[in-house]
């Protein structure tokens, strides 16, 4: 279990994190959503104590990282895929991080296999893409095969395929009982890779709860119904009657307020025709965008 308490991170006068506290608990792929600029690295790397907080804590299993020896056994990350030395091999790049945490050299053979890089294992990292090193990074996180697993933006640069990959990887760690938050600033990537959330803008907490929960909790689903010309004011004014809100848009209606199943009995009872009648769940996009939308750091078009 990850637990992020009180946590305050000032550099100069940024204030980067501003009293952040949540949890994070195993057997679930928690996506750590943020727009640009809210704190989601420097939270990351004051939980691998990379950075000193300004206050407040960040504990794996109720320890400080770096009072841990041997820490890639129990804390995996992925930060900077950029961070490794260039002129290594990606084999000796993890040989070197496997000796340090007495780690036994043929893992670093069996997370290369694992990550697709057997073939590259020999080449120097300096020629990688950016997708490679993105891979030899999530390698690096699985070396010490540990409980818990951080990753930082890991979807950046890979191909469509490599992201198919690495969801199915998270689901799978988190399936063996680990703990795996992955931060994004897009919630699309996360939709169809975390379970559960924990939103944050400017350092501060907005959301920490299942997808479904904060989808439900930002947008209300609506319902989609087309109905001809002839009809339509009588069902706008028929469903405004019932307490739902109607909006026109194009040829359709969009009503808030009312399920599905309500409004089709509803168009029986009083001989409206119906052309179509569809839910439409509530989205986590518009969710994400109107509860950050106070906190994002840079807003195009728009100014603050
Ligand atoms: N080393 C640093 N020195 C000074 N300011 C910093 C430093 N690291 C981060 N910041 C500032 O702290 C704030 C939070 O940055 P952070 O990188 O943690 O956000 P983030 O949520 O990870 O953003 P992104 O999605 O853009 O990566 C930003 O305003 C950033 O400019």
């Amino acid at each position: 279990m990850i637990e992020v308490n009180e946590l305050t991170k000032r550099y100069g006068d940024t204030l980067a994190v501003d009293g952040l506290s949540f949890t994070v608990r195993p057997g679930h792929v928690t996506g750590f959503l943020g727009p640009n600029g809210a704190g989601k690295s420097t939270t990351l790397r004051i939980a691998l104590g990379l950075h000193d907080p300004t206050g407040g804590s960040v504990t794996v299993d109720g320890r400080r990282f770096r009072d841990r020896p041997r820490g890639l056994r129990h804390v995996g990350a992925l930060l900077d895929a950029h961070d490794v030395h260039g002129g290594r091999t990606a084999r000796t790049q993890l040989y070197v991080l496997a000796r340090s945490n007495r780690i036994p050299r043929r893992r670093a053979d069996e997370v290369l296999e694992q990550v697709g890089l057997a073939g590259a294992g020999r080449r120097r990292i300096s020629g990688f893409s950016l997708g490679m090193r993105q891979r030899l990074g999530i390698a690096t996180a699985l070396l010490g095969d540990p409980p818990v697993l951080l990753f930082d933006e890991p979807l950046n640069g890979l191909d469509p395929e490599g992201v198919q990959w690495l969801r199915g990887l998270f689901r799978r760690l988190a399936g063996e009982g680990r703990t795996v938050l992955v931060s994004s600033h897009l919630m699309s990537e996360m939709e169809n890779t975390a379970d559960q959330l924990v939103v944050i803008g400017r350092g501060s907490l907005i959301a920490a709860e299942s997808l479904a929960d904060f989808a439900a909790r930002g947008t209300r689903p609506s319902v989609t119904v087309r109905t001809p010309d002839h009809d339509r004011t009588a069902l706008t004014e028929l469903l405004a009657g019932e307490g739902a809100e109607v909006r026109r848009t194009g040829d359709a209606l969009t009503v808030t307020g009312l399920s599905a199943d309500r409004i089709g009995e509803l168009a029986l009872l009083h001989g409206v025709l119906l052309h179509e009648l569809s839910a439409r769940p509530a989205s986590l996009e518009e969710a994400f965008m109107a509860l950050t939308a106070d906190s994002a750091d840079h807003v195009t078009g728009a100014a603050r």
